[in-house]
Parts: C-alpha cells; structure tokens; sequence
C-alpha cells in the first residue's frame, strides 16, 4: 500500500487561488511576522512566510528583533501593530527566547489579527465550537484531509502528542468533524496498542522516527507533523515514511507534506481578515 498526500501540490494550487482572489480585492491584505532571535530553523519558515505572501501579493513585512529584546518592547511593538489598520494579520514567531513570557506575548495580540489562532480567546472559541481565527498547522491537516477525501465522521482519530500548536486544537478539529479522539502522549502506556485502534494517526511527538510500521493499522491514513534534524542534517518526520507508508493507505511525506499547508492557512487567514475589511 502507500499513497503519498502531496502538501506541497495542494499549498501551491491553494496559493494560486488565494493570489487571483487578492489581485481582485480593493484592500491589499497586510501580514506582521514578529522574530526574535537566531534560532536558524524559525529564519528559515520565517523567510518563506516572506516569499509565499510576496507571490500571493500579500503585503508583509518581517521584524527582526534581537535575542536581547526586553519583553516590554517586544509587548509595545505588537500594541504598535494592533492599532496598524494596513495589517490584518499579526505572527509572532515561536519559540520565543527563554527570558520572554510566551502566554503573555500571545495574549497581547489583537484576537481579531491573531492569524496563528493562538490567543485564549481563539482557543475558547475552538474549545466551544464557534467561528474564530485557527492555528493554522492543524487547520492545514484538516484541509488536507478534506481535500484527499478522507471521511472522519465516525472514525477513529489518533493524535500523538498533547501541544498547544497542535496535538490540543487538533484533537478539537477532528471532534468537530465527527470522529472520535484519543489523544496521547510520552507518558502513555500501550502507545501501540492504541494506534493500532486509529483510522486516522495524527503524530506531533518531535522525535524522528518514532512511529514504525507496526504502530499503524492496515489502511490507515497517516498524516506526520514532525520535523526533526538527523546528526547528518537530514529533515525527517516522526514516522518512520519507508516502512510505514507499506502499510498505510495514505500518508503525508515530510518535507512537503503539512509543512507547506501551515503557512498556505496562515495566508488564507490573513486575505479571510482583510476581506472583511474589503468593500
Ligand atoms: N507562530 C508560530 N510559530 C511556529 C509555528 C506556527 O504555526 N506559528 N509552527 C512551527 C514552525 N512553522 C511555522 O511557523 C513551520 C514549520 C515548517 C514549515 C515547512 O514548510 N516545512 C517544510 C520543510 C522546511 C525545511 O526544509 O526545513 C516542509 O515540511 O516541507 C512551515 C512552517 C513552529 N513555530
């Protein structure tokens, strides 16, 4: 078995139709990405943030700020940016150094701009069901799952890993397409007895490799949120792809898989916000 769901494909067909709508909008959509500090691997998804809302024809603009910047500053810089009516979308890239209160930051963003979904008031609106803004890892597996015609009403859902990013609101976004959630974790005994159970394996556990072959059931859907560096600097995901796309029915590769879908919602909640702006 194994058939690969290509991220990357449905990101870039996804960015096609986002950048034709843009071009039809009177308000150009606006996005803040807020960076502090080196940390290479944030450069780098923050560089291609850049890139994709630059085909898209979004307007972004990146702040780089030191791995010294005081809390306070960084807290004005975003109270700067929630008055700023060009911008409709406000990110601030995690993590953030250690010195910096990552709950407060998140809480000083406008929920209206929260484009990363990350905001308590947005995760209450995910937690109770009602429309808001999404984090947008999850939201993009969700896509992806649609768009692969993959039917979760009913099923068994898995999910590795316990996250504020991901393992937590993706657990409520597949509650609120029907199917029925686990949820585990490092600390959960017979991990493989209970995604043996799974119809649908979400695995967001940041360790590479961890979920062989024999964690899957036959004919699973299998969709890997890890992004981890090998010593040699080889990117792999948290599922062992080789052996366990033999036993899977689909599975999402890495690089290239939801990756990719990430940063497309992030765009698509940035132009939804706009819009509303929009004449
Ligand atoms: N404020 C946020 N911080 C972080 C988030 C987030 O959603 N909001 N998620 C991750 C990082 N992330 C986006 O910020 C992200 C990670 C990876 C990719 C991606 O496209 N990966 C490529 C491979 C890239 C590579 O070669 O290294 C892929 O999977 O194909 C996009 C977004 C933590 N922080």
């Amino acid at each position: 078995m194994g058939n690969k769901i290509s991220g990357r494909k449905l990101a870039d067909e996804m960015q096609l139709e986002m950048a034709a709508e843009v071009s039809a909008m009177t308000v150009k959509p606006g996005l803040v990405v807020i960076i502090v500090g080196e940390n290479k691997a944030s450069q780098t998804y923050v560089r291609n943030k850049e890139r994709t809302a630059e085909k898209i024809g979004i307007n972004s603009k990146i702040e780089r700020l030191p791995e010294t910047t005081t809390e306070e500053d960084l807290l004005s810089l975003i109270a700067q940016y929630n008055q700023d009516e060009q911008f409709h979308g406000i990110l601030v890239q995690l993590p953030l150094p250690e010195h910096i209160d990552e709950q407060r930051v998140l809480l000083a963003i406008d929920p209206d701009k929260d484009v990363d979904g990350f905001h308590p008031l947005n995760v209450g609106k995910l937690l109770t069901g009602q429309p808001g803004l999404l984090p947008c890892t999850p939201y993009g597996i969700i896509k992806m799952l649609q768009a692969s015609g993959v039917e979760m009403a009913g099923k068994q859902a898995v999910v590795v890993g316990r996250s504020n990013i991901v393992g937590k609101p993706m657990m409520h976004l597949l509650l609120r397409e029907d199917a029925t959630v686990t949820v585990t974790h490092s600390k959960t005994v017979n991990l493989k007895e209970i995604t043996r159970q799974a119809d649908i394996l979400i695995v967001a556990i940041g360790r590479g490799h961890f979920i062989k072959a024999d964690h899957i059931k036959p004919g699973a859907v299998v969709v890997d949120v890890g992004m981890n560096h090998t010593a040699e600097g080889k990117l792999i995901g948290d599922v062992e792809f080789e052996t366990a796309q033999e036993v899977a029915s689909l599975i999402t590769p890495v690089p290239g898989g939801v990756g990719p879908m990430t940063i497309t919602m992030l765009m698509e909640q940035t132009i939804s916000n706009a819009r509303k702006k929009d004449k």
